[in-house]
Formats: structure tokens, sequence, C-alpha cells
């Protein structure tokens, strides 16, 4: 296809208000692209490589301004190009604005994939074909280099070309295109399902590659498709929500540690992987057999030689990993999350880097094990395959602080998906639609370091690219209320010599001193033993009465609480509660009478 055919598609493209007619003049370019159909389904969404590809253009501004300038003649500097962008706003005009094609600088004749010096008409697979190279032009002289290449494409531009052209260098395209425009494009275009064409593009992560097989192959070939061992999938992401939200929509939740570091998605082939790569001239290169990926498909294996050798030693058969790898401490225990940018950032000196800090990984979910994947797989089954793979029979297993089942937890009852034994690197994942566990798997994420809990869906599947509904990540309270202990229960069990349970209370009126308080719900979560135990020595100086397991306290002690919601109840004197209260520590500089009013919590229902 010649390119200014598939500029001429973008630009009724572009002026296209609605959807609809989007996808109808996006098929139409699809179904005219012939052999270039793989290329221009990435261009069209102003992509020049499959998403799962590292490869990148790497071309500041100023660098196509340069080649923009050489390109519109001696009159014009790579300033000129700058100021028109500053005014206009977007490069595609700018670069529509000039009159290319006369000048015959070192680039017109020689560069640009095999093209022939600016007399023939460019075409897609030339700008493909150029843009490769320049991706790939490295090292001393590269600046100059690429110059010469873009300049050798721009030469041969007219207007609607330039315009396109210079967006996709500069990755700007912006006509409206998105993957569900290309998904909905390419069933209608080659008469096979959208949603088989979704999951194709999820196991493949290449419109370009789903686009051909939907033509060639039809919906055999599209299902045919499968993840690869050392071709990243995009992570599923999550969206921020209350344990109220999970419990409500689920029957229980599968509830996991929110561990503070980064992303992680981890390959590893014990035989070593062949990349098929779609057809951008990689086939069949062998790669490492471990590969580790970033949250944005990023190659990071060299920065994290810890999670190499983690693979190397807890897997045996070929795996797709997703999981979190964080900083640690000389003890184990978590460092900020920033500690581990820094070591992902890092491209030399990495064996000095991780002397420094050390990383150390845990994984949550299973995409691929042994062969088969797992995308379609609810999560309680990926995680109990998870726990499969990383406990094969000769690995040596440690216990780590990540991996130890909270205590609290365990000894209430929850539904712990994994064995007695712990495998090293394994998240682990509690069922349950009781929020009192929640809140101890909460507290315990926390005193261990980490930043609090997931609450995922038991039986979703794995959806690549989304942000869905059926990963929580829980809220922060917005707000939190300073809240006075008015009583009190005693524990159950081995929690027996302590005060389990607190009744928490606000000032009845906003002035302050009087002494009168109303009831708004009790605490009981989110402590652990050790706290509950300083708690009982701190208040039990004020036991005014006790009837059984019931305390009366003399208000004294202000604890700070958080919750999730407040609601109008008939249970508490104040006529409200709090929904999912939890203990967040005690107000050691605030008497009673500087405690939260019931006025605040008014306030605070109807902000
Ligand atoms: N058990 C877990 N399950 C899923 N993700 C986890 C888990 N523990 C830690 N995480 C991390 O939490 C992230 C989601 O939380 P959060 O949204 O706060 O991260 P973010 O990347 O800063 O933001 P966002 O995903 O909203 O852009 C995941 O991408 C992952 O890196």
């Amino acid at each position: 296809m010649d390119f200014a055919t598939f500029a001429d598609h973008a630009a009724t493209i572009e002026a296209e208000p609605a959807n609809l007619e989007t996808v109808a003049h996006v098929r139409s370019l699809l179904e005219a692209a012939g052999p270039d159909l793989e290329v221009v389904a990435r261009f069209v969404q102003g992509r020049v490589f499959p998403a799962w590809d590292a490869r990148k253009l790497d071309i500041g501004p100023r660098t196509c301004y340069e080649a923009i300038a050489r390109a519109a003649g001696t009159n014009v500097g790579p300033d000129d190009v700058e100021t028109a962008v500053a005014e206009v706003g977007e490069i595609g005009a700018v670069a529509a604005s000039y009159e290319f094609g006369g000048q015959r600088g070192l680039g017109a004749f020689g560069g640009g994939g095999g093209s022939g010096g600016g007399q023939d008409e460019l075409t897609v697979a030339t700008v493909s074909d150029t843009l490769t190279e320049l991706a790939e032009t490295d090292g001393s002289g590269s600046h100059d280099a690429k110059v010469d290449l873009l300049f050798s494409l721009f030469n041969r531009c007219a207007t609607d070309e330039a315009r396109y052209l210079a967006r996709l260098v500069l990755s700007e395209m912006r006509i409206g295109v998105g993957e569900g425009t290309v998904r909905d494009a390419t069933a209608e275009a080659f008469d096979v399902p959208a949603d088989r064409v979704e999951r194709a593009l999820q196991v493949s992560n290449d419109y370009g590659h789903v686009t051909v097989v939907a033509r060639d192959e039809g919906l055999e070939g599209l299902d045919a498709l499968t993840l690869e061992v050392g071709r990243p999938v995009q992570a599923m992401l999550a969206q921020a929500g209350s344990v109220t939200d999970a419990l409500e929509a689920w029957d229980e939740a599968a509830v996991e540690w929110k561990y503070d570091g980064a992303r992680v998605q981890l390959h590893y082939a014990p035989d070593g992987v062949e990349t098929t790569g779609a057809s951008d001239g990689n086939s069949g290169d062998e790669r490492p057999t471990t590969r580790v990926f970033s949250r944005n498909m990023e190659d990071v294996t060299d920065a994290l030689p810890e999670v190499v050798e983690f693979a190397e030693a807890a897997l045996e058969v070929p795996t797709i990993l997703d999981g979190e790898v964080v900083a640690v401490d000389d003890d184990g225990d978590p460092l900020p999350f920033q500690e581990v940018l820094r070591r992902f950032r890092r491209k030399h000196d990495v064996a000095k880097a991780r002397e420094d800090v050390a990383v150390r990984p845990v994984f949550f979910d299973c995409l691929h094990a042994d062969g088969e994947d797992l995308l379609d797989v609810p999560l309680t089954d990926r995680h109990d395959r998870l726990e499969a793979v990383l406990s094969s029979e000769d690995d040596p297993k440690t216990e780590t602080g990540a991996s130890e089942a909270p205590n609290d937890a365990a000894e209430t009852g929850a539904t712990v998906t994994t064995g007695d034994e712990t495998p090293e690197g394994l998240s682990l994942l509690w069922l349950t639609d009781d929020p009192d566990e929640i809140e101890s798997i909460d507290a315990d994420a926390l005193e261990s370091g980490h930043e609090g809990i997931m609450l995922k869906d038991p039986d979703s599947t794995y959806s690549p690219g989304r942000r869905g509904k059926r990963w929580l990540k829980r809220k922060p309270d917005v707000e939190t209320l300073d809240c006075v202990v008015t009583g009190a229960e005693w524990g159950e069990g081995r929690r027996g010599t302590f005060l389990g349970t607190f009744l928490l209370s606000v000032r009845a009126t906003d002035t302050s001193g009087d002494g009168a308080f109303e009831t708004i719900g009790k605490v009981a979560t989110g402590i652990t033993d050790e706290t509950l135990a300083e708690l009982t020595e701190r208040l039990e100086p004020y036991v005014r009465a006790e009837d059984g397991k019931d305390v009366d306290l003399e208000p004294a002690v202000v604890f700070e609480v958080g919750y999730e919601e407040i609601q109008t109840s008939p249970t508490y004197s104040s006529g409200y509660a709090l929904r999912f209260p939890r203990f967040l520590g005690i107000r050691e500089d605030k008497t009673p009478s500087e405690a939260d009013s019931l006025e605040r919590v008014e306030r605070l229902r109807s902000p």
C-alpha cells in the first residue's frame, strides 16, 4: 500500500466524528491493506511495533524537527519548526504545512529501507522498514543517522503523508482509533466474532498479527493463537474499591496482601524459547530461558538478577507468572517502593546496586504452566497452579516473611489455598466472606510493611490490560475519626486476657468539655495481639464496671479510626454506625474533649 493511500484513510478517519462510522472506515482500510495489513493495523493505532515488542523509536521532538527542517529547505531551521509547533499546537499540522521533496541531501538517496531517491511513491512498507532501521540505530553518530533516515522519509512526503508520518514518529497519531475500534473493524472485515479477536489480542499482544491471522486463517487461526513464553502479556489492573463493594459483588472475596513494590511478569522456559515474533524479522531467535518484564512490558531481566536466580531455582516447567518485586533490607523486611524503582532503572553496575538494595519477587498469579494457558481459568485455580509450579519437588523451600500466613487470619479459620508449607515467592490468598477476617489480613499486611490488601473475585479470569471491577485495591480511608473509647469486651479463647472489642463514641455536642458522648460503633479488628495487650494495659485503669464480658470505661482514651462509610443506624445512640471501622492508633495528643463530635459525623455524611 502506498503511504499516501494510508494517509488518505487516516484523514478520513480523523474527520469522522461518529464511532460507528470510524469502525467502517478502519474496516475499509484493513480490507485495502493487502500484504501490508500487519503494519497498517499498527500504524492506524499510532504504533510501529507490536505491544509486546520492547523496541522503541526513541526519537525526541527535536530530532524530528531537524529532519523536517532539512526536508523543508534551506529557509527553514529546526527552531522554526519548534516555534510553529508551539503556535499551532501539534506536529502533524506543521509537517503538513511545508512543501517537501526538493532536497537532495545525503539521506534522500541513501537510507530509507531501500527507497530509491525521491521519485517513486513512498510505501507503507518503506516507512515501516525505515522506522525499524531507525529504532535499531544505536551508539555514536546515531543521532545524525536517525535524522538522515527520517529526512529520507519526509523528503518524499506530500501534505497528508507528512502529517501522519510526523505524528507516527512522535507517537501522537490521535485519530481516534483505539484497540476496540481495530477489534470491531477486524471482526467486520474478516467475518469473525469480536470477542475472539479480543481473546487473540490478549494472548498475542499484537494487533498486526491478529488481523493477518483473522484474514488468512479465520476463526480457527484466531482460536489457535496462544501465549508464548518470552512474549509479555499486558498486566491485569485493579480498580479502587472497598470491602463492602467486594462482599456485595461476590459470595466471598479472595484476599491477598498488596505488596508495595513494582509489577513484574516472569517468563521461564527450562529449554529456552523460540520466538515466533509475528513477522518482524526476529523469528526463531534463541532467547535465554528467563525473561522478566515490567508492567510496561519492558525487558528488565538484566536489572533483576535475583528474579532470574529465583526462577532457575524454583521452577521446572515453562511458566508465565505475574507478581511484584519488593525491595528488602538485610532482615528481609520491605523497603519503600522508590528503592525498587531504582533497581529497575539500573543498567550498569547491577551487582553493586544489588549489594545496596536487594529485591525479592512475590508471585500472585500464574498465566501459563507447562504448555497450558490459564487466562480463562478462575483465579483460585490459577492460584493452585501457581502454588504447584512453585512447589516442584526438588526446590529448596524456605519460609519468607512475604509468604507467611498472617496468624490472625489462620486462627480465625480463613481459608488459605495453600498447603502446610508455603513455597518461597508465593503470595498467599485467603477466601472469606467475613469482614473481620479481612481486617485481620489487612492488619497483618500493614504490620509486615506492605500496602494493605487486594480484594479479588475468586471466579475471575485473567483479563490482560483490563482495569475491571474484579480486582479491587482497597481504597485508603478518605477521612478518619477520633473516637473516645467508652466501653470494651473481653476477648475469647487465646485472647481471653485482653480487651478485644472497643466501643467507640463521639462527643454529643460541639462545645467541648461537657462530658456527654454518643456511641457510634465497635472496633474489633485490624489489631494485632501485641497491640491488644498494650491497649488492655492502657485502658484497664479506666474500667468503671464489668458485667460478664462487657466492660464500662471512663472516657479517657481517644482512638483514631478509619472506616469505609457512615450509615444511619438504630444500634448506636448517635443514630449512626461506622461501616468497617479500623483501629489506626491512639491519639495520645488528644483528650476526650478534643475527640470528634456528632456534628462532624453529620458533616462527613453530607459533604
Ligand atoms: N496481590 C496483588 N495482586 C495484584 N496486584 C498487586 C498485588 N500486590 C501488589 N500489587 C501491585 O498493585 C498494583 C495495583 O495497585 P495500584 O493501582 O496502587 O498500583 P499503581 O500501579 O500505582 O496504580 P494503577 O494500577 O492504578 O495505575 C498492581 O499493578 C501491582 O503492581
